[in-house]
């Protein structure tokens, strides 16, 4: 694991730097295997970002986006991870529709969806189950509580680690969340952290030693490369 901590003055600063970072691992990926696979992550810090994507001149047809978590909502939710990334960019850009590799959430069943879920994972990497596949990149947000994707604090899904999707349990809401080993699969892991509300959390989660269990991003430990962007107000104490 390669990991890089950086503090940017503003949230306008993170956002760019992580724009900065995506256009590179995308030209990398495209130039390398013909496509850039990209997981989205829902929560307010990285809606301009997703604004300031559409606004670039890319090609379009070879991005593929996923999502590394969901609410159990449909589509048209307004707490719906996927409607706020169709409204800041899918929606602005001629990405085909067949690109957009969103989350199902409408069997009444999430233990369904994130089966089907990872089947469609496994169908698009054409990897074998137990396999993990290389997403190019991994957004991750992280709230208060050291959450990511999600996977809270206690709770069932951060014991699973024989499937790439699984259901997730935010104060008995159940959600849909990628599992952390395919999270650490990725090739390039980008949390996004902004907020002076975050500074204890990142204190556990940088912390040498404490409970994975209790602060879940501790849990994001890639392959790759790991980059933490965080704003002044988040990066304070560190
Ligand atoms: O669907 C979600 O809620 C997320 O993917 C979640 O993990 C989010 O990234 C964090 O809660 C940070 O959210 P903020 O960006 O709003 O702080």
């Amino acid at each position: 694991m390669n990991k890089t901590v950086e503090v940017h003055s503003s949230v306008s600063a993170l956002v760019q730097r992580a724009l900065e970072l995506i256009l590179s691992k995308a030209e990398t990926a495209i130039g390398e295997r013909g496509q850039f696979t990209i997981a989205l992550s829902g929560g307010s810090t990285p809606k301009p970002l997703y604004e300031a994507i559409a606004n670039q001149k890319l090609p379009w047809d070879k991005i593929h986006v996923f999502w590394g978590d969901e609410r159990y909502v449909p589509a048209d939710h307004p707490d719906s991870n996927e409607l706020m990334a169709r409204r800041a960019w899918l929606d602005q850009v001629a990405l085909p529709q067949a690109n957009i590799h969103a989350i199902p959430t409408l069997s009444a069943n999430p233990e369904v969806d994130a089966a089907k879920y990872n089947q469609h994972l496994q169908t698009f990497f054409n990897s074998a189950s137990g396999e993990f596949p290389a997403l190019d990149v991994v957004l991750l947000g992280m709230g208060d509580d050291a959450h990511t994707a999600s996977l809270f604090p206690y709770t069932e899904a951060l014991k699973v680690s024989d499937r790439l999707v699984t259901v997730g349990n935010k104060d008995d809401n159940l959600r849909i969340t990628f599992t952390y080993p395919f999270i650490n699969a990725a090739r390039s892991v980008i949390f996004m952290a902004a907020g002076a509300n975050k500074r204890p959390a990142l204190a556990q989660v940088f912390a040498p030693v404490a409970d994975d269990f209790a602060y879940p991003s501790r849990l994001i430990r890639p392959q790759g490369e790991l980059y933490w962007l965080l704003d002044a107000a988040a990066g304070l104490e560190l």
